[in-house]
C-alpha cells in the first residue's frame, strides 16, 4: 500500500499526478505578484524557491513572505524550498543555516511541504526530516544532477535511500544527454513506484526530457512542476499546456 498523504487540494500520491508551479521572485513583490498570478491557475501545488529571495536568511522576511504567499494563495498547498548551488539553487550558506531555515519555514505553521536535499549531508537527513515532520510538514527528499543521469540502478538507490532516511515522498530530477537517458528515468520511476511505499516524483529535464514531465500517469511519478511566468528549471512547459495535457493523459 502506498504511504498516501492528504493536501488541501487532494491526496499525494493517489490520482492524477499533482501540477506544482514555482515562484522564483528576488524581491518580496515579485513573489507576491507571482503568487497572486498562481491563485488563479489550476495549480494544486505552490513552491516556493526561498533560494532566489534575496533575504531569505532574515528571520522576520521570511516568516512575512510565507505569510504572504499563503494569504494569496488561499488553498493551494505550499512547499517551501531552498535549492543549494550544490544542486542548481542559488543559495550557498552552511550547512547548519541550511537546516536552520527550513525548521523556521516548517515551524511557521504557513507551509505544507519542505523540500531536503538527502545527500547534503546524509548523516543527517533522518534526523532532520524527523524533526520537520514532527514540526507539522511533509517532506520531499530531493537530488538533482544538472550534468548527467545516473544509471538506472543508481536512480532506484538513490529513491529508495530517501524511504529508508524517513522522507514521506522521493524526489530526482536529472539531466539527460540522451534519448536512452530520459528512458532509464522513466523505466527507474516506474519500478521505484512499484518497489516503495512512498509517493515518486521524477524528471529528465531540458527539452530532451520534456516528455517524463508529461508522463507520470505512466511511470507512476506524483508530481509535475510546470510554470507560470519564469521557469524554475530547464524543460518546465507552460501551466495551461501542461493542464491539457493531464486532461489527455487523465486516468479518471
Ligand atoms: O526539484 C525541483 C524540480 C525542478 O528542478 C524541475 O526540474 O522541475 C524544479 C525545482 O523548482 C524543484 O525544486
Amino acid at each position: 500500500m502506498k504511504r498516501t498523504f492528504k493536501l488541501s487540494t487532494g491526496v499525494f500520491g493517489e490520482g492524477d499526478p499533482k501540477i506544482c508551479a514555482p515562484i522564483v521572485g528576488r524581491t518580496k513583490e515579485d513573489i507576491f505578484k507571482a503568487a497572486e498570478v498562481i491563485a488563479k491557475t489550476e495549480a494544486d501545488v505552490v513552491e516556493w524557491r526561498g533560494d532566489w529571495f534575496d533575504r531569505v536568511e532574515d528571520r522576520d522576511e521570511l516568516l512575512e513572505v510565507l505569510q504572504g504567499i499563503r494569504g494569496r494563495i488561499r488553498e493551494k498547498a505550499l512547499l517551501f524550498t531552498l535549492r543549494t548551488v550544490y544542486e542548481g539553487g542559488q543559495l550557498a550558506v552552511m550547512k547548519d543555516t541550511y537546516y536552520e531555515l527550513n525548521e523556521r519555514a516548517a515551524r511557521s505553521g504557513y507551509v505544507d511541504l519542505v523540500d531536503v536535499e538527502a545527500f547534503r549531508e546524509e548523516e543527517r537527513t533522518s534526523e532532520e526530516i524527523r524533526k520537520l515532520q514532527s514540526a507539522g510538514v511533509h517532506v520531499i527528499a530531493s537530488f538533482h544532477n544538472f550534468d548527467r543521469t545516473p544509471d538506472r540502478e543508481e536512480l532506484i538507490r538513490r529513491l529508495t535511500r530517501m524511504q529508508e532516511m524517513g522522507a514521506d515522498v522521493a524526489k530526482i530530477a536529472v539531466m539527460p544527454q540522451s534519448r536512452e537517458d530520459v528512458m532509464t528515468l522513466m523505466e527507474a520511476t516506474m519500478e521505484a513506484d512499484h518497489s516503495l511505499d512512498i509517493p515518486v516524483v521524477t524528471m529528465s529535464m531540458g527539452r530532451l526530457g520534456v516528455l517524463s514531465r508529461l508522463a507520470g500517469t505512466l511511470t507512476g511519478s506524483a508530481m509535475t512542476f510546470a510554470s507560470v511566468g519564469e521557469a524554475s528549471a530547464p524543460g518546465q512547459i507552460p501551466i495551461e499546456q501542461m493542464r491539457v495535457f493531464c486532461q489527455l493523459l487523465s486516468m479518471k
